[in-house]
């Protein structure tokens, strides 16, 4: 959103809390008849829960578009990362200027253009093309985006952009949390592989702590298969599903789909299709391999669906979860009191969580001073 990280309260927390907690609700009602009525649900205790909740998610948006349009008003157009904000939203001090090494940093992350979602073992992607570069600099923040394109004319009201962040924030924050959980927890079940993983990455860094850089990333190479293992597996968004525009003839025999028809495609499903993985059950981070790769269909791996409505965060969620789980495992040794066994489908490690399954990390390097987080 272009709001500076050293603003960031403890407000994104409990942002990911109440979301949490609201689809705890929403998985309810999917699942008891009497809660799905809209007039029974209103009496229940859940919905007024739900409102509590949806305060706490909207009022972060709020808070986030208000300080972007003070910012604006004030003449401040940001590129990524450039201006920093106070508590109450105004503006501190403004980088855009500055040739820093944080600038350079933030310019870094921005330069992906070219490269396919998974950076080094080149999955093919549908939407990459050379034409959507814009280049490095000229590149708003997503909100500065939307906020400048309304006041240049275009027709998006005020709602539709609160709806786009509200969009953007639980995208971004949800998917790719559960699939570092489950990433986190096979590492853990099977330690010769995440043995692998750390010997890569002590390759890359030599043993120095200092933070991870993009080119660090590319070479994470045997860290991005089992990122895709992780999301073979466990793909965070399990299902999708499409109205048919048109009638929809199928080429495989003489079934004709109709038009208005609602198609899902279980992600999770075709992920574990024996015909196109042996073995579709095990976590086996080869199945990534070049050559393996090239033997499979284009749509036989689409965790981030496929499309002109795919994910739009996926290059960012590789990145971000390289940086994020390579500085895990430098630091800290995963272990898990799951088996693969627990959780052979996808729905049975949500309830293995719920029964309070955990994962442990124990510190590498450091021998005191260092609180060991438990996630559960
Ligand atoms: C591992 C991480 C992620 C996975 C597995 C994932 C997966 C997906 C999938 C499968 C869809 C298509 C849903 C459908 O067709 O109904 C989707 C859409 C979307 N994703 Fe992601 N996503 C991830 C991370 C992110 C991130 C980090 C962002 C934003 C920063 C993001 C933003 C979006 C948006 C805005 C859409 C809707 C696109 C549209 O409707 O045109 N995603 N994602």
């Amino acid at each position: 959103m272009g709001v500076s990280r050293k603003t960031q309260d403890k407000s994104g927390f409990e942002y990911a809390l109440a979301v949490m907690k609201m689809c705890d609700i929403l998985h309810l009602r999917h699942r008891s008849i009497f809660l799905r009525n809209e007039f029974i649900f209103t009496l229940s205790k859940y919905y007024k829960e739900q409102g509590r909740l949806l305060n706490i998610i909207h009022g972060l948006t709020k808070k986030v578009i208000k300080s972007k349009k003070e910012a604006f008003a004030k003449g401040t157009r940001g590129s990524l990362a450039e201006h920093e904000w106070n508590e109450n939203g105004e503006l501190i001090k403004n980088h855009s200027n500055e040739n820093n090494a944080q600038n350079r940093e933030d310019d870094q992350l921005t330069t992906m253009e070219g490269l396919s979602f998974c950076q080094s073992s080149a999955l093919k992607d549908d939407l990459d093309t050379d034409d959507n570069y814009v280049g490095e600099k000229k590149r708003l923040a997503f909100l500065d985006l939307m906020l400048e394109s309304a006041q240049n004319g275009a027709l998006i009201t005020d709602t539709e952009i609160k709806e786009q962040v509200d969009t953007i924030m639980f995208e971004g924050h949800d998917t790719t949390a559960a699939c570092s959980s489950f990433f986190l927890s096979l590492m853990g079940i099977h330690q010769h592989i995440q043995d692998k993983v750390v010997t890569e990455l002590n390759e890359i860094f030599d043993n120095s702590d200092r933070p991870v850089t993009f080119q660090d990333t590319l070479e994470m190479k045997y860290l991005e298969r089992c990122l895709m293992e992780t999301l073979r597996l466990y793909p965070p968004v399990p299902v999708i599903a499409r109205e048919l525009q048109e009638d929809l003839k199928l080429i495989s025999n003489n079934y004709i789909i109709p038009k208005g028809a609602t198609v899902t495609v279980t992600t999770v499903k075709l992920h574990r299709n024996p015909l196109i993985y042996e073995n579709p059950n095990v976590f086996d981070p080869d199945n990534f391999l070049p050559e393996r790769q090239a033997r499979r269909h284009y749509y036989a791996f689409v965790p981030f669906s496929a499309g002109p409505r795919s994910c739009v965060g996926r290059k960012y969620a590789i990145l971000k979860l390289k940086i994020l789980l390579s500085t895990i495992l430098r630091n800290y040794r995963v272990y898990s009191d799951l088996k693969e066994s627990d959780f052979k489908l996808q729905a049975d490690i949500i309830l293995k969580r719920e029964e309070g399954f955990r994962i442990r990390l124990e510190p590498r390097k450091f021998k005191t001073n260092v609180t060991t987080p438990t996630i559960k």
